[in-house]
């Protein structure tokens, strides 16, 4: 999903993501006493593609290979009924979640209502031991009670902003971008591949 708005700001630039995401993959193996028992899912899209940067470095840090799987929560969405996504995606997790100290990922936490939606869609797969909560960026306004674990950057903004992460990968640029945005207009990151 997306919308048009005026760039205002860019809050975290290529480095600074990468910084971040090291501090987490770091933060992640002290919060669990090592890779032993984590697993990394990450939600579509971009939070599939930092949780297999994160995964990587971990792999570097730790020398263990570390299950990785991502998750679409379109049909858990509480607006589903009249939320219609162009785009399809897929939800692809080939490890057994039992037992397993689940990271899961995403770009922006905003109202808190994608994860509430990837917390259904996760145990309809299976019973992680416990669920963690990383995120690149925290943006605040929250509508439900959740919080994330481990936050690569606090960004204040008001509800006429838009806070979206591009990526290397699929966007050929990677930096968090404020922008500004009609009121409600769609708030999130880019499809991927384009603007
Ligand atoms: O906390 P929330 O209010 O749920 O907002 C955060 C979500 O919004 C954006 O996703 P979006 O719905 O734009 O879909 P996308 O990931 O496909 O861009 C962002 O990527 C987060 O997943
Ligand atoms: O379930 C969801 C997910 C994102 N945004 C919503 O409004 N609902």
């Amino acid at each position: 999903m997306t919308e048009t708005g005026t760039v205002k700001t860019v809050c975290m630039d290529a480095d600074e993501i990468e910084r971040s995401l090291t501090r987490i993959a770091h933060q992640i193996l002290e919060a669990n006493k090592g890779a032993g028992n984590i697993a990394l899912v990450g939600i579509v899209t971009r939070g599939d593609l930092l949780a297999k940067r994160l995964v990587e470095k971990i792999e570097a840090i730790e020398g263990t290979k570390v299950p990785l799987g991502k998750l679409d929560i379109s049909f858990y969405r509480d607006d589903f009924a009249t939320h219609l996504s162009p785009e399809v995606h897929s939800t692809d997790i080939l490890f057994d979640l039992d037992g397993k100290d689940v990271v899961l990922v995403d770009d922006v936490l905003y109202t808190g209502r994608t994860i509430r939606a990837a917390l259904d869609a996760l145990m309809d797969i299976g019973r992680p031991k416990t669920v963690q909560l990383a995120v690149l960026v925290d943006r605040g306004h929250r509508e439900l009670p959740i919080r994330a674990d481990f936050v690569g950057k606090n960004v204040p903004s008001s509800a006429d902003e838009s806070v979206r992460l591009f990526l290397e990968e699929v966007d050929g640029k990677s930096e968090v971008e404020i922008l500004e945005v009609a009121p409600g207009s769609h708030v999130g990151s880019a499809p991927l591949g384009g603007e």
